[in-house]
Parts: C-alpha cells; sequence; structure tokens
C-alpha cells in the first residue's frame, strides 16, 4: 500500500480521500528539515502547501518518493530540478485558489484606498479620527496588473466590476486574450507610468525577481498604492520602505515577504503599510478545493499511473494510463534494444507512432523511449528526467504521428542517429497487449524479447545458422526462441535469439569468431 506524508497544514479532506482510496497517510505538520530528512524514506508520496521546503537534501533522503504534490500554486518551495533528477513528479493544483487569492488582491485595493486597517485601530482605540483617514475612490482609476495569468485576470475582472481601466503587463498574454479579458495591454514602464494602483501576479522566477525595484518607484506616479499577493521576492523591500518613507508610494499593501515567515521587516509599523501573513490562499473554499485536487491527483499517479497537472512531466489522465501501460512495455523495450546498441553519442532521436497508437497520448510514451534508450549508459535515468537529460545533451527528439495504419495495426519505430550511424527499430503490441519487435535495421523479423538475448548481424550465407546453433551448443546454452530475417537475399541478416541461461563473454567472442558475423551483442530485457 503506498503511503504518503502530508507535511502543511492543509484541510481535513485531504487525508480523507487518501484512506478512502487505499493510500496509508500520515499528518506530521511544523518538522524541522532534520525531522523532514529523518523520515521522508518511508514514503512514496509528500503533500505541501508553502511551508515544507523540499530541498535537494530532502529529496537526497527521500529514497522512495515518487511524487510531490502542492496543495496551491507557487512551487519556489520545491526544488524541481532536483525532484526531476530524483524522478520525482511534481505536481499543483492550478485553479484551485485563484479566485481566493484575486480576492485577498482585491480586498487589499480596498484597504489600501479606504485606509481601513488603520481606521480600524485608530477607531477601536477610541480615537475617532475622521479627517486622518481621507480616502481615494477605485472609480475611473487606473490598475497595473502585472503578470495577468490565472489570478492577474480575475483581478482584472473584478477591478473592470468597480469601473476600473486595467493595463496588463505580460510578456505572454496574446492580444486576442487581452481583448478578451477587456484589459489594454502594455509595456511595464508604461504600466508603471500610467497606473494608481499596481497589483503583482508573476511566479517568482529569475526574470521577475525584484521586478518592483528602485528603477521601477523611479517610473510610478506620485501617490501609487501597491498590492503584492504573488510572491515576497519580486519586491524589493529596502526600495520600498525608501518609496513608502518619501511619499511617493501612498501605500503598499503585501501578503507575501521575500522571508517567509516575516516575524519582523523594516516595513512594519509603517503607516501606509497593510501587511497580511500570506493569507492569499486562506479560505475554506480554497482550501478544500486545493486538498481534494492535491489528494486525487497524488492517488491517481500512486494507483493507476495517471498524471495531471504535472510540472515536471506530460499529463496522463487516470483512464489514459491503464491504456498507455502496454505501449509503455513496449516503447521501454525499443528505447532499451537501441540504448543497449548504441556506443557513440546520440545526435537525434526521432519516434515515429503509426497506425492506433498515433491516436493516444504520445509525450508520456516519447519519455519512456528515452528512458530506456539513455538508461544502459546512464545511472539513474527515468522517464520524469530522461527528457531533460536529452535537452542537456543536444539530442534532437522528434515525434511523427502517421494516424493511418501501415503493415501493423499499431506500431512504434524509434529511428537514433548517432556519432558514427543511425539504427532503427520498431515494435507493435500483438492481441494489443504483448509487446513484439517486428524490425531491426529495416529488417522485418518477429521477436519476443526476455532476460538473455543475443542480437547477431551476418551476412546472409548458407550454413551459418547450423554453425551458430552448434557454437551455442557447445556450452550448454538452450535456444528459447530464434528469430530471423534479412535485408535481401544474399545482403545481411539480423537474427534474435533467446537462451535460457545468462551469456558469458566466452559465448560471444565465440559467435563473434564464427565466419559472416559482422556484430554480436548481448542483450537483456
Ligand atoms: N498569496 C498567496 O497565497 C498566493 C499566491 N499565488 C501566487 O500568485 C502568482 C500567480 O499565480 P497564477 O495566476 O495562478 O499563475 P499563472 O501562471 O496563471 O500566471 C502567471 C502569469 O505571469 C506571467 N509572467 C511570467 N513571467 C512574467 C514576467 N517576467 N513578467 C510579467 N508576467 C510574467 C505569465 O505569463 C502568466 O500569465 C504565483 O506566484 C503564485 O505562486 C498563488 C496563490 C496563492
Ligand atoms: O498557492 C500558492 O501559490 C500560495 O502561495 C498559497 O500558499 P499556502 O498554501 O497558503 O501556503
Amino acid at each position: 500500500m503506498p503511503k504518503v506524508l502530508i507535511s502543511d497544514k492543509m484541510s481535513p479532506r485531504a487525508a480523507e480521500i487518501f484512506r478512502e482510496r487505499g493510500i496509508e497517510v500520515d499528518e506530521k505538520t511544523g518538522l524541522d528539515k532534520e525531522e523532514l530528512a529523518a523520515i521522508i524514506g518511508d514514503y512514496d508520496g509528500l503533500a505541501v502547501r508553502s511551508s515544507t521546503k523540499a530541498t535537494a537534501k530532502i529529496l537526497e533522503a527521500a529514497t522512495n518518493l515518487k511524487v510531490i504534490g502542492r496543495a496551491g500554486i507557487g512551487i519556489d518551495n520545491i526544488d524541481l530540478a532536483a525532484a526531476t533528477n530524483h524522478g520525482v513528479v511534481v505536481m499543483n493544483t492550478p485553479f484551485g485558489n485563484s479566485i481566493t487569492t484575486a480576492e485577498h488582491a482585491i480586498a487589499m485595493l480596498f484597504a489600501l484606498a479606504r485606509q481601513i486597517p488603520a481606521a480600524d485601530v485608530s477607531t477601536q482605540a477610541g480615537k475617532w479620527e475622521k479627517s486622518r483617514f481621507m480616502g481615494v475612490e477605485l472609480a475611473g482609476k487606473t490598475l497595473g496588473v502585472v503578470g495577468c495569468g490565472n489570478i492577474g485576470s480575475i483581478v482584472a475582472d473584478r477591478a473592470q466590476g468597480l469601473k476600473m481601466r486595467v493595463l496588463a503587463f505580460d510578456p505572454y498574454l496574446s492580444p486576442e486574450r487581452a481583448q478578451e479579458i477587456g484589459v489594454t495591454k502594455v509595456e511595464l514602464d508604461d504600466l508603471l507610468r500610467r497606473a494608481d494602483f499596481i497589483s503583482l501576479h508573476t511566479p517568482l522566477t529569475d526574470k521577475t525577481r525584484n521586478i518592483i525595484g528602485e528603477r521601477a518607484f523611479g517610473l510610478m506616479k506620485l501617490g501609487v498604492r501597491l498590492i503584492n499577493c504573488a510572491r515576497g521576492g519580486l519586491v524589493d523591500e529596502a526600495a520600498l520602505k525608501v518609496a513608502l518613507d518619501t511619499g511617493k508610494v501612498a501605500g503598499a499593501a503585501l501578503d507575501v515577504f521575500a522571508t517567509e515567515p516575516a516575524k519582523e521587516s523594516p516595513l512594519f509599523g509603517h503607516p501606509n503599510l497593510v501587511a497580511t501573513p500570506h493569507l492569499g490562499a486562506s479560505t475554506s473554499e480554497a482550501q478544500v478545493n486545493v486538498a481534494i485536487q492535491v489528494a486525487e491527483q497524488m492517488a491517481d499517479f500512486l494507483l493507476t499511473g495517471g498524471v495531471t497537472n504535472a510540472l515536471n512531466m506530460p499529463s496522463m489522465t487516470a483512464e489514459e494510463a491503464p491504456r498507455l501501460k502496454p505501449y509503455m512495455a513496449l516503447a521501454r523495450q525499443i528505447g532499451g534494444f537501441a540504448g543497449q546498441l548504441t556506443r557513440s553519442g546520440i545526435r537525434a532521436v526521432s519516434i515515429e507512432y503509426e497506425g492506433h497508437v498515433a491516436g493516444l497520448n504520445t509525450k508520456p510514451l516519447t519519455a519512456v523511449v528515452l528512458e530506456g534508450l539513455l538508461k544502459p549508459n546512464l545511472e539513474s535515468v527515468n522517464m520524469v528526467n530522461a527528457p531533460v537529460i536529452a535537452r542537456e545533451r543536444d539530442i534532437d527528439v522528434s515525434e511523427v504521428l502517421h494516424e493511418r495504419e501501415g503493415d501493423y495495426h499499431t506500431l512504434i519505430r524509434l529511428t537514433v542517429t548517432t556519432e558514427t550511424q543511425t539504427r532503427t527499430v520498431a515494435g507493435t503490441l500483438f492481441a494489443n497487449r504483448a509487446p513484439r519487435i517486428v524490425e531491426v535495421h529495416g529488417v522485418p523479423l518477429e521477436a519476443e524479447l526476455s532476460d538473455h538475448m543475443l542480437y547477431i548481424i551476418n551476412d546472409d550465407r548458407p550454413g551459418f545458422v547450423g554453425a551458430l546453433g552448434a557454437a551455442l551448443g557447445k556450452y550448454d546454452l538452450n535456444i528459447a526462441t530464434f528469430n530471423l530475417g534479412r535485408s535481401v537475399k544474399g545482403g545481411y541478416a539480423v537474427a534474435l535469439i533467446a537462451v535460457d541461461q545468462p551469456i558469458e563473454q566466452e559465448v560471444l567472442d565465440a559467435v563473434a569468431g564464427l565466419d559472416y558475423v559482422q556484430q554480436v551483442t548481448h542483450l537483456s530485457f
């Protein structure tokens, strides 16, 4: 039974779903990094929010871990590259808390416009400072949305409901989408110059870190108001302090901080600062949404292999997973076949999907072909990291889909180009389940792959098969299956021979010494 650890506070629905689906679950929140490292090796899955830091060290210790589920959106607390290297799938719940977070940004907008938090403190202190808290109206003002994805576009929608004009800076926002959601797409500097309110909704990346710093404040209108419900590192907090002190920024509302938990900050205590402790996603509705989603997604993956919302692996629905399973076996064998024959650097890989398979989700199959191909020569390759490794090694990977059937109802053909040659191998599923190799090097043959196999290329000459049988008999090797094919009469022949025992080097040497043999390789599947 798979075992999951929930290491951040989450709606009880997550644990209930894991249990309902037959997954053992432990809930241990507030662990420090040593405590987490000490127990993580026991788990197949880890469910987190933003507190747990899934660092490279934790992943190193996570010897059984297969999946990390983020009940929320941002995954900056998870070392994605390290997870990928360890073959751990990382998934999030990209929509479960977006409305709630957008609503928090709108709440911040009002809080700033009408200074509600400070007015509340003053009023409850018995001061009745009516003239101190003069506000600004939102209608007719310009809101600049930086990052107009799921949350940014909901904020834009709500702001238009308040009769604000919305400018958006997002390099990936298409003009059509901008028009559809009623925002004006502008460059960042233009937005900074024109906006009365600015709300940030980008992920934290190398490009967005400190995107709002001294230079940006310099461009803004005097008396601008800034809202950050995305990630702390987007705003240079020291520069913000200066901008608040000088009055350039009339108010800033921060839900997120460069270091969290933010128990102290030079910004704290500033009369024009509104601060909340990373509450963007904290509504009961959003927390139930993300808990259900993350538990369902992780359970699907652990129980069926279905992959939804993964950030380091192609998606595969729970319905697709069983249909793809026999193809995964075939893809792994085809990749492994070519990989075991490959002796020099791989330049290009082309995978053709023909007939039935071309109508399926081929992305996971390509990942598995690459895993099979790279595994014989590299440590710790799996379907999660194989596409990344291929990219890092400048291997050009292409997929070709032929929906029409050829000689077979369904076929995967792999062509691998190395520094020295090009090799092809193709396979099908018999009765839609059992993998069979049906073509090697352009030569048709039909072979089931097994543990101990000889792959031989020889000149197509009479007497060769007899000589080979005699040589194997001499070493007491019992032939289980013998599959032969040839290019053309008198050309070259390919043999795939399964034997019952492990094949020693002296057998390979003896076969290599036979007349007409061009190549002999031991293959194992
Ligand atoms: N405060 C909180 O509790 C919560 C914070 N968040 C954070 O909100 C942020 C946005 O989340 P979503 O809208 O769901 O993400 P999303 O991926 O739907 O949208 C992000 C947008 O930012 C844009 N973007 C990327 N790089 C950019 C750049 N250099 N300049 C301008 N735009 C850029 C993307 O094109 C995309 O449209 C994330 O950082 C997420 O972690 C999300 C949920 C809760
Ligand atoms: O979903 C996100 O990106 C969030 O920032 C929410 O964080 P949380 O789950 O509330 O710790």
